[in-house]
């Protein structure tokens, strides 16, 4: 199994690690600090050098209750780190975005995969992806990131999981985005609470079903910080079992803020799931 960009091939025989580069001011576990270039690029190096394949742009926090963002504002944020990081590393370049114009600014300055919290529903975003011939990672959520965690109820989770990925699928194919371009991500912490994150964790298995790469993130997400009741800087150990559940039950791609301890752990799920007698 394998994702191409153009001319660029991602392997995901072996599960690949995404490194979180939020370039938000208030983005909750890096407190913004990262909001130059140069910050940037200096965080982007140091998980390229531990082990990170894919780096993921995020100039929109979806924070429950995260201020909106001006489509300007996002592009200034974003388009000068994704042109820095096509022209210096050699890394995919995966934008969080679901704003049309930044979809397309970003393609156009280098980056690899659109990773799309929103499914592409901006009016116009599955359009500017088509455009794009990138590679699409859908993401399921219940509601909208401002309300989402109020009271997220399932009466059937994955049946409601599945559904919405037949659904956003079959929207991609008719737009001219071929199902061989697609990843699907269960959306952790996107209107589910503990319980609900855990169930998808345990049966991720099953979305297999559609024979697509998977990709996860909970990394220091409120799922680990529920459970151990510690703050975001102290979830690593969480984030990390996370990880390697989800790579052992056929996750590919692992977006994290801990790439280097996320990198070596994946080596283990490697060593096991490729042992041989
Ligand atoms: N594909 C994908 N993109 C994401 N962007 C964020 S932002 C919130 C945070 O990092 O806590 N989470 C995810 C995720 O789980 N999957």
């Amino acid at each position: 199994m394998q994702l191409t960009a153009g001319s660029r091939s991602l392997n995901l025989l072996y599960p690949q690690v995404m490194g979180i580069l939020n370039v938000t001011p208030d983005s909750f576990s890096d407190g913004g600090q990262h909001n130059t270039i140069e910050r940037a690029l200096r965080h982007a190096q140091s998980m390229v050098d531990a082990g990170a394949s894919l780096i993921d742009v995020g100039g929109e926090s979806t924070r429950p209750g995260a201020a909106e963002v001006s489509e300007q504002e996002e592009l200034d944020r974003v388009i000068p780190v994704v042109e820095a990081l096509a022209r210096y590393f050699d890394v995919w370049i995966s934008v969080d975005t679901s704003k049309p114009a930044v979809i397309t600014a970003s393609a156009a300055a280098g980056a690899d995969l659109i990773n799309d919290i929103r499914s592409l529903q901006e009016p116009g975003a599955l359009e500017a992806a088509a455009q794009t011939g990138l590679p699409v990672c859908l993401m399921h959520m219940q509601g909208q990131p401002r309300t989402m965690q109020q009271a997220p109820h399932y009466d059937d989770l994955m049946g409601d999981v599945f559904t919405f990925f037949r659904h956003h699928i079959a929207r991609c194919e008719q737009a001219g985005i071929p199902k061989e371009k697609l990843v699907l991500d269960p959306g952790f912490g996107f209107g589910k609470n503990l319980s609900h994150n855990y169930q998808l964790l345990n049966r991720l298995s099953e979305l297999h079903h559609f024979n697509l790469p998977l990709l996860v993130g909970m990394s220091r997400k409120s799922m680990v910080g529920q459970l151990l009741n510690i703050p975001p800087e102290q979830r690593l150990s969480g984030s990390v079992a996370c990880a390697v559940i989800a790579a052992m039950k056929g996750a590919k791609i692992i977006r994290v803020h801990d790439v280097k301890e996320t990198v070596e752990a994946m080596r283990v799920v490697e060593a096991t799931l490729y042992a041989k007698d």
